[in-house]
């Protein structure tokens, strides 16, 4: 069964239709990438899939679950993360504090134990503490556990979201841009990153990005959108060849093969 579904999905915006009638569906443990023009749709898809918009028609679903009509907070619980193209982090908070903001779901203890700061209460904190030390670490971001997120340069920031999406714990992740501002040794690091945690927490992926190289690298498929239509899902190969993607979007002089 897919883990992910859409089926005939559509959002319209008064009279701009953002996304006309899209369907896919992804594996388990695949990583997809989604590209397009600038406005071609991408990230209203992701606001649909993570229910930050209602769908104007068709349907979603995840493991087998109709998850159209549920709220973010829903769909989150159902195992579904995120990025965003403009990094959304708490800026005043430390690096470490973004990853506990996202953890204290897991604390486990009463308003009165918080005050007095039972044994348990100190703990539990210790222990969510590790926990958040351990997302850094995959990131390579231990060393500024203290700094304020707004410190970090643009690349790391970036790292810090991805932190912080899988602190969510999901089984789909979803990254809008990662690479965006990265300079090209950046992105190939971001390219291992991104191995690397979709291995150590089998996920299933799909990626905006316009950093060919980065999608190239890692999505053996690829969903083309433009003008909020599918123009194709196929293969790397197939869609680096199509005529179509070339001219909406690649380029014709285009000649990427590496990967
Ligand atoms: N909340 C909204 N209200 C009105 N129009 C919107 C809204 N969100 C998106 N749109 C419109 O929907 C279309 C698709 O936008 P979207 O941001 O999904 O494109 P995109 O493919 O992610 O572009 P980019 O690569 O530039 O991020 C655009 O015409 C955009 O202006």
């Amino acid at each position: 069964m897919a883990l992910l579904e859409l089926k005939g999905v559509t959002k319209r915006f008064g009279g701009i239709v953002a996304v006309k009638d899209i369907s896919f569906a992804l594996e388990q443990n695949e990583i997809v990438g989604l590209i397009g023009p600038n406005g071609a749709g991408k990230t209203t898809i992701f606001n649909l899939i993570t229910g930050v918009y209602k769908v104007t028609g068709g349907k979603i679903f995840f493991d087998g679950k109709d998850i159209t009509d549920l709220d973010p907070v829903s769909i989150v619980k159902c195992g579904i993360a995120r990025t965003f193209q403009n990094i959304r982090l708490f800026n005043k908070l430390s690096v470490i504090e973004n990853i506990r903001t996202v953890l204290f779901r897991e604390a486990d203890y009463n308003m009165v134990e918080a005050l007095f700061r039972s044994p348990k209460v100190t703990k539990i904190e210790k222990q969510l503490v590790e926990k958040a030390m351990e997302y850094l670490k995959v990131v390579e971001l231990e060393e500024y556990a203290n700094y304020r997120a707004d410190s970090l340069p643009y690349g790391l920031q970036r790292k810090l979201e991805i932190a912080r999406a899988l602190a969510l714990k999901p089984r789909l992740l979803l990254l809008d841009e990662p690479a965006a501002g990265m300079n090209p040794e950046e992105s190939l690091m971001l390219v291992d990153l991104i191995r690397k945690v979709k291995e150590r927490y089998n996920l299933t992926i799909i990626l905006i990005e316009h950093h060919m190289d980065v999608v190239m690298e890692l999505c053996p498929r690829i969903i083309v959108i433009n003008f909020g239509e599918m123009l194709i899902d196929g293969t790397k190969e197939e869609v680096q060849s199509d005529p179509r993607v070339l001219k909406a979007y690649l380029g014709e002089e285009y000649t990427y093969v590496k990967g």
